[in-house]
Parts: C-alpha cells; structure tokens; sequence
C-alpha cells in the first residue's frame, strides 16, 4: 500500500543547530507509528514540521491523499483541514469551557457559518448546532465522558484532559492522528485504559497513527513499527522487536560513548 505520510530528506535547523538532519520516514495506512529517542531528540520538531508550523530547512514532506500535497507549502490550518490532527506535550484544552464546549469547538473547524446566522441565531445556524452538540456528545459517550460533559474541562482528573486532547482532535476528522506523549503523566490503569482506547479509535475512525511517547511499554505494546531519533538524527527503524534490540538504541537511551 503507497504511504500516507513520507519525510525524504527533511531537515530543520534552529540557528546552528540541526534539530532534525535529513530524516527518511514513511507512514502507512492504517499504521500505529511510534517515534522515539532521548529528549531534545526532535520528535516534536518533526511533529511542528508536519502540521505546518515549521517549514523544513531542506527536504520534502508529503502527505498522499487524494492529491500530493507538500506540506511546507500550507499553513498549519489548511493541513487540519487536509486531515492532520494533533495532540500536544502539555494539555491545550480551553481549560473554563466544559468538556461539551471542548468538542464542539474543534467540530467548528468543519463548518462555515455565515456571520449573520452566528449572530441572530438563524433556523439553520440552530440546527447546525444542535448537530454539532449531537456529535460531540456521542464521541464523548465513546471516550466514557459524557456524564462529565457539563462540568469545566479543568475539573477533569489529568488521565481524562488528556484523553479529551483525543477526543478534540478527532473532532477534527483526521485521517493522521499525531499524539505527542498521550500517556504523560498518567497513573499505570490509565495508561492501560489509553493503550485499549488508542487500539480501538484506529480501528473505529480508520485512523493512522503516528506517536510520541517515552512510556515504553505503550510504545512497544501498541505499535507496528517505530523510528528512533537522536540528536536530530534517525538512528533506528523496526519493529519493536527488533527495537528494543537494537544496539545503538541502547547506547542513545543509555547515553554511553
Ligand atoms: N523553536 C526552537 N528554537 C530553537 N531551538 C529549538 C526550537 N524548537 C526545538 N528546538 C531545539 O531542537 C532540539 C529538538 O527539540 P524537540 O523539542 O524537537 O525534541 P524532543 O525530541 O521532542 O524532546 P522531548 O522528548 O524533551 O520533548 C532541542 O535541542 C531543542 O532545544
């Protein structure tokens, strides 16, 4: 099957340093992709140059869809709209709103209401939203949260802002889902509980994965292949198998000479 997403010879220089050094990766349909290595190896940055918010200093980033697109040449609201969705590092909810409003906000992105319905309320800006509220209290009900709906999304347990970040980016519909660390900061259930429900959305929403993580059990337990970087540099492709076996791996986590 043709990739979905595929990095030749990406680079991204920060000054003098090369935080990401012509890096080759494909991601394929239906694939859950780790990528991995020591901190400040450039996992993020590689995520920030995929959803459009670096430009890659060299090299090209595509993703195949229905067209070609290069990705370096649209903005990082024109790649959501291509159906790149992304969670961050550190939670970015709208922390007042309630867990309902999280999600019907990012439904938004897909609809466009002229100003006149938004302000006066119009016959079909009110069924539009009352559509919008029905989706997103069925995809809460899938994340087990819609009994949470009406209380602020900051009153939420850490394990469950976390998986709202999910559930938002589904909301945007995409078909590459980039999850930066999903399982920071949560206790061992709710890493097991994040694992099943990361299997189970793939398969639901026809997703592909590509995922940040330093939990290496959920690396290992929920991916097909993963990438590892160091120093902005890929030092290792495989599966996890063949990962956690890997020599040079090894030595960068171990941080030997
Ligand atoms: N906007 C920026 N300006 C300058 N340097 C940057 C910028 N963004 C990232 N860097 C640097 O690029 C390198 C890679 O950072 P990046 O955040 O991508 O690493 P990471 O692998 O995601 O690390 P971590 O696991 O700690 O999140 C680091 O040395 C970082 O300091």
């Amino acid at each position: 099957m043709p990739p979905l997403l595929t990095a030749n010879d990406v680079s991204k220089n920060f000054g003098g340093l090369n935080a990401i050094a012509n890096i080759n990766i494909e991601v394929h349909p239906g694939e859950i992709v780790g990528l991995i290595g020591p901190n400040g190896a450039g996992k993020t940055t590689l995520f920030n140059l995929i959803t459009g918010v670096y430009i890659p200093s060299g090299g090209q980033l595509k993703l195949h869809g229905e067209v070609e697109v290069d990705l370096a040449k649209a903005s990082p609201h024109e790649i959501a709209g291509m159906g790149i969705a992304r969670t961050f590092q550190n939670i970015r909810l709208f922390k007042e709103m309630t867990v309902l409003d999280n999600v019907m906000l990012a439904y938004h992105v897909h609809i466009d209401y002229s100003l006149w319905d938004a302000i006066f309320h119009t016959p079909s800006y009110m069924k539009s939203e009352a559509e919008l509220r029905r989706k997103a209290v069925e995809l809460l009900n899938i994340f087990d949260m819609a009994n949470k709906k009406d209380i602020p999304a900051k009153n939420l347990p850490y394990g469950q802002q976390r998986r709202l970040e999910i559930a938002r980016a589904l909301a945007l519909q995409p078909k590459l889902l980039l999850l930066d660390e999903p399982a920071a900061g949560m206790n061992p259930q709710e890493t097991a509980d994040l694992m099943k429900l990361i299997m189970w959305i793939k398969d639901r929403f026809n997703l592909t994965i590509l995922l940040i993580e330093h939990d290496m059990s959920v690396v290992m337990g929920i991916c097909q292949r993963i990438y590892v970087l160091d120093y902005g540099k890929l030092i290792a492709e495989g599966t996890p198998d063949e990962i956690k076996n890997n020599p040079q791996v090894i030595k960068a986590y171990l941080g030997e000479d």
